[in-house]
């Protein structure tokens, strides 16, 4: 289907994007399990679309490309932001094996699915090694999604997996009552952290103080809509892993995004000290501790 587009994955962003690409044409949605949707294909129908958006949950990417995916052509945005626990592999390597560079390009900036869905504004930055890919998407996008080109990959990456575990950490901080001072702190912090890392992998300081990096941080960093924030919150009310993700229902990329992180911060000697609170937190340490290990001299 010459220049059709299709939303693969029907959780919050999936239904979100799907709405913001339906304003100015038809945009087929498909998803594991069928859903009451206008538009919704199955998944052999949606793959035959030209350009596709894929948001299921970073670390079932690449059993879902196994599985389900067979590159013909597509132009694809990807939506998860994550990092493979697994393997520590960013998702732009997991896709390398199953579509061309020119061919993928990747979301990020601040953009809580509940506000897009409601057509409130929000500012993406689409990020492709290739511009053309850029201006192919581009028209897709509804007068209240405001885009912007970026070629770092690998910020975008970095930024949007990263800002997901400090979000845990930041909401560990409210839930504990420690202040806004020292959330702010936390989260400054935080942003000069992942800006480290990311320059290990050849990220590009620039997408850290743009929509990507503080703009997506400080949104999620904040607010209880943001559900890794909210996986803090419980954890500063000692409440099980377990039971705060059943309650959630919902993915919080950053548990897992934490374990890769703090693997890969190990492996290439990158000091990421709230990344690994974070880890050790979710491992079973105690919250004020490891705040007071984070906060004090
Ligand atoms: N919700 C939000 O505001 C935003 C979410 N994101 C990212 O988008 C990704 C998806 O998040 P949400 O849609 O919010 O999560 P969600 O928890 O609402 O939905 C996840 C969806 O993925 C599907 N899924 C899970 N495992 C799958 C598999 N093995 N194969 C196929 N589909 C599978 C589920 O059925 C569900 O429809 C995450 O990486 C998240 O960080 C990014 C920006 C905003
Ligand atoms: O990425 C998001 C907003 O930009 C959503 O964050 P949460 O997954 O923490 O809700």
């Amino acid at each position: 289907m010459k220049g059709s587009i299709a939303v693969i994955g029907a959780g919050k962003w999936g239904q979100a994007l799907h709405f913001a690409l339906s304003q100015k044409q038809k945009c087929l949605i498909t998803s594991r399990t069928k859903r009451d949707i206008k538009n919704f294909v199955d998944l052999d129908t949606a793959l035959k679309c030209d350009f596709l958006v894929i948001a299921i949950p970073a670390q079932e990417i690449r059993a879902w490309l196994k599985n389900n995916f067979k590159f013909n052509n597509h132009k694809i945005l990807v939506a998860s932001k994550g990092i493979e626990a697994s393997s520590g592999e960013f998702l732009n390597e997991i896709y390398a094996d199953f579509v061309p560079e020119k061919n993928i390009g990747f979301i990020s900036g601040p953009s809580f699915a509940a506000e897009v869905i409601q057509g409130l504004p929000c500012a993406l930055v689409l990020n492709s090694s290739s511009k053309e890919l850029y201006d192919d998407f581009e028209p897709f996008f509804p007068n209240f999604i405001k885009t912007y080109y970026s070629d770092d990959v690998i910020g975008a990456e970095v930024a949007g997996a990263y800002k997901n575990v400090l979000a845990i950490a930041s909401g560990i901080c409210e839930g504990l009552n420690l202040g806004k001072n020292a959330q702010a702190s936390l989260i400054s912090r935080g942003l000069v952290e992942m800006q480290r890392f990311g320059k290990h992998f050849g990220a590009k300081k620039s997408s850290f103080v743009g929509l990507s990096g503080a703009g997506d941080l400080f949104l999620t960093a904040s607010s209880t809509m943001s559900r890794n924030y909210r996986v803090g919150l419980g954890l500063a009310e000692n409440k099980s892993l377990e039971d705060i993700l059943e309650e959630l229902g919902e993915v919080a990329e950053g548990v897992k995004t934490s374990e890769a992180i703090y693997n890969l911060s190990s492996k290439h000697e990158i000091y990421t000290p709230i990344a690994k609170e974070v880890k050790l937190v979710l491992d079973g340490k105690n919250p004020l501790d490891s705040l007071k290990d984070l906060l004090s001299n």
